[in-house]
């Protein structure tokens, strides 16, 4: 089975966090996941994630902190699947491989319909999100 590496972005702003659509034609068309893409050979996956972002989205990024890893079996193919937290740091949000983009209530996450792999890593994001709202 082939097997690929790939690196998210979990992008938050305050109660919200940036999810993109893959548009048709793509696979997974029509899914909402976190914006990223394959880890190439000589990189690392905090590299990836920036090439990824600003080649997608035009944005630049920090990487703020590790949120989770996922490995999920597609069938055809297994995925494992890398992501941090990140802040925009310079540019606006332009899509050139999605068709959409949304930042949606990081509460509402599970409403939308993410891929498949991205159900756990949106459930961490809630959990991380709850915990810091519970020290305040
Ligand atoms: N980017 C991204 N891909 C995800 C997520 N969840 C998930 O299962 N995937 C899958 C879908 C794709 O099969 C694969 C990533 O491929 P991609 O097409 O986004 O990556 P890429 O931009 O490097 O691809 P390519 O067109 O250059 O080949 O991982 C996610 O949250 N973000």
């Amino acid at each position: 089975m082939k097997r690929i590496r790939v690196a998210a972005g979990v992008i938050t702003d305050n109660d919200k966090v940036l999810i993109t659509r893959r548009a048709p034609k793509e696979n997974f068309a029509g899914g909402w996941e976190f914006p990223g893409g394959k880890i190439e050979a000589d990189e690392t996956p905090e590299d990836c994630l920036t090439r990824e972002l600003k080649e997608e989205l035009n944005i630049n990024v920090s990487i703020d902190k590790f949120c989770t890893e996922v490995t999920h079996d597609y069938g055809n193919i297994n995925i494992y699947l890398i992501a941090y937290y990140c802040t925009i740091t310079d540019g606006t949000i332009q899509i050139s491989v999605h068709d959409k983009f949304k930042w949606v209530k990081i509460n509402d996450l599970l409403k939308f319909e993410l891929l498949p792999a991205d159900i756990l890593i949106a459930k961490k994001v809630m959990e991380d999100y709850h915990e810091k709202f519970l020290q305040i």
